[in-house]
């Protein structure tokens, strides 16, 4: 049985990716779809009657839960033709005054968790199999205030680099989208309810259109490509990110 593994299906982004994925793949028999709460998930496949849903509610922050999902996988042998890592987590705060727990949820769901669904779901996965990881902008240098978020993106983005040539080898196609501003509910979280004004000085930059960018990267991956970061605002600050040294541009990057 065919399937698609989304991971932050019941909002946001990936939201977005179940509806470009019922849209793009009519030939995958089953889409998985995964976050914290199963009501959310219900919604979600309620929309789409005509097609076929297995709601996974788990959370990405906890290894009992990521082990959850390796039994239920095993349990199914399903054959995967899509992975979209893209469940995400940000608090914004000065490193010294930030909760762990917080703190600890970023590593969890931003860096733990894509990392090792990828690891489980590879043993389900044949040659022509795809992998989307979510990023963002603020991977591409340090950010003040985003000091563990931009790093955890930063991890997100040398591990797909790393892992899309590792991965072409056995035929499987890995992108990883690096987006900027999106309204959901994560910005909503972040930048509207942030006390420090650089953070919401974020709402200033350009935001991007969710339903174009989620189809556009399904279109890159299955050509091969690599990276995708969507806009020119962003595209050109992924360029100023490489040419100028991130000692200094560390200095002046405050989310
Ligand atoms: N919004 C933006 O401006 C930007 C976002 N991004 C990235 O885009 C991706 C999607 O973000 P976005 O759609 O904005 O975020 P949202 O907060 O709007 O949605 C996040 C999704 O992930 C799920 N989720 C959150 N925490 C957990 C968890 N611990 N376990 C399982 N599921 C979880 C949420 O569902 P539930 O709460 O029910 O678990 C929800 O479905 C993230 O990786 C984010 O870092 C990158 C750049 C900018
Ligand atoms: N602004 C952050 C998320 O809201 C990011 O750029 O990832």
């Amino acid at each position: 049985m065919s399937v698609a593994i989304i991971t932050g299906a019941s909002a946001g982004l990936g939201k977005e990716y179940v509806d470009a994925v019922v849209e793009q793949f009519p030939q995958i028999h089953e889409l998985w779809i995964i976050s914290r709460h199963e009501n959310a998930l219900q919604k979600v496949a309620d929309q789409y009657p005509q097609r076929e849903f297995k709601l996974i509610p788990l959370d990405l922050n906890e290894d009992a839960d990521l082990q959850k999902f390796s039994d239920t996988i095993s349990k199914f042998n399903p054959d995967v033709k899509l992975l979209i890592n893209n469940a995400g987590y940000i608090n914004s705060e000065a490193f010294a005054k930030q909760d762990y727990d917080k703190q600890r949820m970023m590593i969890g769901v931003n860096v733990i968790a894509p990392t090792l669904i990828t690891k489980i779901v590879l043993k389900y996965m044949k040659p022509s199999s795809l992998i989307v990881n979510v990023c963002s902008t603020s991977a591409f240098a340090p950010v003040q205030g985003q000091s563990i978020y931009s790093s955890t993106k930063a991890y997100v983005y040398s591990l797909s680099l790393s892992l899309h040539w590792e991965l072409k080898k056995l035929g499987i196609k890995l992108l990883v989208m690096c987006p900027g501003n999106m309204k959901t509910n994560m910005y909503q979280y972040n930048a509207l309810n942030a006390t420090n004004k650089s953070t919401q000085a974020i709402g200033y930059l350009p935001f991007l259109d969710l339903h174009v960018i989620t189809r556009k990267s399904l279109s890159l991956v299955q050509k091969g490509h690599i990276v995708y970061t969507p806009g020119l605002f962003y595209k050109t600050y992924r360029g100023v990110t490489k040419m100028l040294p991130h000692t200094i541009l560390s200095r002046f990057l405050k989310g």
